[in-house]
């Protein structure tokens, strides 16, 4: 195994990256993939909303990890990795980690700093999730490092036109000066709420401007309370809410996210042939 490290990305603020962080990973989980979840958000949140309520307690997270990677100590076998019992591994994170964002800034190689902790647990694991905060500061800037693709959520509610071309350019960077080979996987619309013919607007109108050149998912992930409350139980939608729309759509793009490595293997065994 040597897992695809995909990052959510999108610094605006609360919309959807974190939810779908945790419901992707246990969609991915429930096709069967060994999945990994990375918390890199020093707020904790993907940790609180898979059942971790004070992240603040956990002595072992992404910020002990990294740090000894800094220190160039050696690491345990899955080292602070935690299980979940909807079948996914949780790498927590809290408050310590806006600690490391600091001792970042003397690190050597310090954008890598996190891709070098992911090299020693990639063989784990078939996919590896990035949660993170919504800034573009250094520990944005390692996610984008450590990924092989981004997932960019939008909020329906609100044209991204601004925070996206500033996500696109620092996506641009990162990728002349540290990763050329990153991909973006798709935008993905978020809280959209079908009563409305705004969503409709904006997902047409990212289309006619990014069209080509960035996919758009075809799945949308609807506004739902249902999706809303789950960050206080701890479990995913499926576990919360199976039958219910928000359910149908990450399991639909849990199988658009498969979609895309299956056609980029066609595409590496065609060039091969
Ligand atoms: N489909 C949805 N329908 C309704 N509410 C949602 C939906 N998805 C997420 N939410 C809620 O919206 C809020 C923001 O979502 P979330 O935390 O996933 O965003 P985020 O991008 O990670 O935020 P931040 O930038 O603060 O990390 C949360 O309260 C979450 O429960
Ligand atoms: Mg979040």
């Amino acid at each position: 195994m040597n897992a695809k490290v995909i990052a959510i990305a999108m610094q605006k603020g609360g919309v959807g990256k974190t939810t779908t962080c945790a419901n992707l990973g246990i969609g991915l989980a429930q096709e069967g993939k060994k999945v990994l979840i990375v918390d890199s958000d020093p707020q904790g949140s993907l940790s609180i909303s898979l059942g971790h309520a004070q992240p603040d307690n956990i002595p072992t997270t992404l910020a002990t990890v990294m740090g000894k990677v800094i220190t160039d100590t050696p690491l345990e076998h899955k080292e602070g990795i935690l299980s979940h019992p909807e079948g996914v591994d949780l790498l927590p994170a809290n408050i310590e980690l806006s600690g490391m964002e600091v001792s970042l800034i003397n690190a050597m190689s310090r954008e890598t700093i996190l891709k070098q902790y992911l090299d020693t647990v990639k063989k784990d694991y078939q996919y590896i999730l990035l949660d993170t905060q919504p800034s573009l500061g250094m520990l944005t800037v390692n996610a984008l490092a450590a990924a092989d693709s981004v997932i960019i959520p939008v909020q329906a509610q609100y044209l991204p036109a601004k925070g996206l071309e500033q996500l696109l350019q620092t996506i641009n960077k990162v990728r002349k000066q540290i990763n050329p080979k990153l991909t973006i996987d798709g935008i993905l619309l978020t809280m959209v709420d079908n009563r409305t013919n705004f969503a409709k607007d904006i997902s047409t109108l990212l289309r006619d401007t990014y069209g080509g050149k960035i996919k758009v998912f075809a799945t949308d992930i609807p506004h739902s309370v249902r999706a809303a409350e789950i960050s206080a139980e701890g479990k995913s939608i499926f576990a919360h809410d199976p039958k219910g729309k928000v359910a149908e759509s990450y399991r639909e793009l849990t199988k658009e996210v498969l979609k895309i490595e299956k056609l980029r293997q066609k595409h590496k065994s065609d060039i091969g042939r």
